[in-house]
C-alpha cells in the first residue's frame, strides 16, 4: 500500500513516525507533500526515509491519502487534488471538524474515513476516534483500523461524535500539558530543580492514568483514596474548588467541541 500525506506538519509526522517505528508501513511506501516548505519535506525524508511526492502523475499509485493540512486550508487543497486522486484511493482525513460531505463535494463519493488522533501517536500512545462513510468496505475499514491501532488505542464512533472526541482526546494532550506547566512552575517555586519536578510529575500522571485503566474505578473514588481528612490534598483541592476548576475544565471541553462544530459549518456544502 502506498500512502500519501498531504500536509507534513506535526500530526503527519506523529502518524508516519508511529507507522514506520511500529513496522506497519515501510518508509519507501510513504510519500509526503505540503504547500511550500520544501525544507520540511527534506527533513522528514532524512529522519524517516520517506519519499517526497513530486508529481501529480504519482496520484495513480497512491492507495491511501491522509489529509493532514489545517482545516482552513482543506478546501484549497481538495480543489488542487480533485482532478488527480484515483477512484480506488482511500481518503483518511485527520482534519478537525471538516465533514465527510465536504470532502465528497470536492473529490466525489468514495471510501473516506475521518480519524481524530492525538500527537502521542508518535510514541504509539494516541487515543483516536474513527468514523467511516458508507462507501467503505469491511476490508478497507479493517486496514484503516490496523493503521490507527498501530499508533495507540482506537474507538469507532459516528461522525457526529467526532466533535466530542476532538474536544476530549484530540485536544486533550494540550490540556494535560497546560496543567503540567503549572505543576512544573509550582514545583520549582517550592525549591525543587526542574529535572526532579519532571521526574515526579510525569510519573504521577502516568501512574494515575495506569490506576484508572487497571482498576476501572471512577476518578472520584481514586481521588478520595488520596485525600486524607484534614491533610494536604484536601487543602489543595479546596483551592481548586474555590476557583471552580472542575467547571472551567468542563467549559473548556464544551467550547472545543463547539469550535469543531463551527469548523464543520464553515465548509458545509
Ligand atoms: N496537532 C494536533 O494535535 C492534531 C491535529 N489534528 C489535525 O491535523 C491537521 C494538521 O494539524 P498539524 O499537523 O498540527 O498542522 P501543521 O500546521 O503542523 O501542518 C500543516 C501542514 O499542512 C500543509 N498545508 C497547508 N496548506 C496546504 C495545501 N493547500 N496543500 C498541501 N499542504 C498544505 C502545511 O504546509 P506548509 O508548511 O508548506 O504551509 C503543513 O505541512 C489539522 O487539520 C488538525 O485539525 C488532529 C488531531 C490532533
Ligand atoms: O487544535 C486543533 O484544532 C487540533 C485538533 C485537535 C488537536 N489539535
Amino acid at each position: 500500500m502506498n500512502i500519501l500525506f498531504i500536509g507534513a506538519g506535526s500530526m503527519a509526522e506523529a502518524l508516519l513516525r508511529g507507522w514506520v517505528q511500529q513496522d506497519v508501513v515501510l518508509p519507501q511506501n510513504i510519500y509526503v507533500t505540503n504547500r511550500s516548505n520544501k525544507e520540511r519535506l527534506s527533513e522528514l525524508q532524512a529522519k524517516y526515509g520517506v519519499n517526497i511526492f513530486s508529481d501529480n502523475a504519482q496520484f495513480a499509485q497512491m492507495d491511501l491519502i491522509v489529509l493532514a493540512m489545517k482545516p482552513k486550508d482543506a478546501e484549497t487543497s481538495l480543489q488542487a487534488i480533485q482532478q488527480h486522486v484515483a477512484p480506488h484511493t482511500i481518503v483518511v482525513s485527520v482534519l478537525a471538524g471538516i465533514p465527510v460531505a465536504t470532502i465528497e463535494r470536492f473529490i466525489g463519493k468514495r471510501s473516506i474515513a475521518r480519524v481524530m488522533p492525538n500527537t502521542s501517536a508518535s510514541l504509539g500512545m494516541s487515543a483516536s476516534g474513527i468514523a467511516f462513510n458508507d462507501a467503505m468496505t469491511d476490508e478497507q475499514k479493517s486496514y484503516c483500523l490496523t493503521l490507527v491501532a498501530a499508533v495507540g488505542k482506537v474507538v469507532e464512533v459516528t461522525e457526529e461524535q467526532l466533535h466530542a472526541v476532538t474536544a476530549l482526546s484530540g485536544s486533550g494532550p494540550a490540556y494535560i500539558y497546560y496543567m503540567m506547566e503549572a505543576f512544573f512552575h509550582a514545583g520549582e517555586q517550592l525549591g525543587l530543580d526542574k529535572e526532579t519536578v519532571r521526574t515526579l510529575m510525569t510519573q504521577t500522571v502516568a501512574g494515575s492514568a495506569a490506576m484508572l485503566e487497571t482498576l476501572g474505578e471512577e476518578p472520584a473514588v481514586l481521588r478520595k483514596q488520596v485525600t486524607s481528612p484534614g491533610g494536604t490534598t484536601e487543602a489543595g483541592i479546596g483551592v481548586l474548588e474555590a476557583h471552580h476548576v472542575k467547571a472551567a475544565i468542563e467549559a473548556c471541553v464544551y467550547r472545543a467541541a463547539a469550535r469543531s462544530e463551527e469548523l464543520a459549518k464553515t465548509t458545509k456544502a
